[in-house]
């Protein structure tokens, strides 16, 4: 038998229909990392934007680091994020300072419902002032914003902490999905920008985006 393997003619004696040449599902890549204590809500916060869903029941820690990708467009553009879910107890916290450095954006959450989670921050942002790239995207989150009557960290609150360290800042809740989406693509749009900007482009300001898409708890139907 002769012929190149994979060219042979089809009965009608025209040649097959080549597959086109694999491209990938997407334009651009990020590497973003969820931080922040012990039982905040990261996996919950992953697990809400990737699959849509709300993991209720007994919390089990997470153990070292673990990653989920998911594809968004934003204005055209698809990115794929490669989201890491670390682990918030301390014990950990070793493993996971070798994954900062070439992240381009940190999720840094606190419980809105837990003092020391949000006491923690400032520690949390030395830590990444020390181990992430200088220019590394920054977001403050005060999840599990559906808890309300176990409140203890205002909504004021965290604004303040955030415009001290010139980062957007918004309230979420993993369990009811609010502001969850947002906060990715808020990410993924900077990424873009940061990626293409081009003399023309407008630019884009990360805090002036999320500050009007944001949801605020209580004023709409995610609670
Ligand atoms: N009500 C409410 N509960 C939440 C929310 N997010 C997470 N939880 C609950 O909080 C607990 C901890 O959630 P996890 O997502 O496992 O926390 P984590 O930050 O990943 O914890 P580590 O893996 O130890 O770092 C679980 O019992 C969740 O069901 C939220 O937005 N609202």
């Amino acid at each position: 038998m002769t012929g190149t393997p994979g060219a042979a003619a089809t009965r009608d004696g025209k040649a097959p229909e080549r597959s086109p040449p694999c491209s990938p599902s997407y334009d651009l890549t990020g590497k973003v990392m969820l931080l922040g204590d012990s039982g905040v809500g990261k996996t919950c916060f992953l697990i809400q934007f990737k699959d849509g869903a709300f993991l209720s029941g007994t919390f089990i820690a997470t153990v070292g680091i673990d990653f989920r990708n998911k594809v968004v467009t934003v204005d055209g553009v698809r990115v794929k994020l490669q989201i890491w879910d670390t682990a918030g107890q301390e014990r950990f916290r070793s493993v996971t300072h070798a994954y900062y450095r070439d992240a381009q954006a940190l999720l840094l959450l606190y419980d809105i419902t837990n003092k020391s989670s949000f006491d923690n921050i400032r520690a949390w942002l030395t830590e990444i002032h020390e181990y992430a790239q200088r220019d590394v995207v920054i977001m403050l989150l005060g999840n599990k914003a559906d808890v309300s009557s176990e409140r203890v960290i205002r909504s004021e609150d965290g604004e303040m902490l955030a415009r001290e360290y010139g980062v957007p800042f918004m309230e979420t809740s993993a369990k009811t999905g609010m502001n969850v989406e947002l906060a990715f693509l808020a990410i993924a749009k900077e990424l873009k920008y940061r990626a293409g900007r081009q003399a023309n482009e407008p630019s884009f300001q990360i805090r002036d985006y999320v500050e009007s898409q944001k949801k605020r708890p209580g004023c709409c139907s995610f609670l």
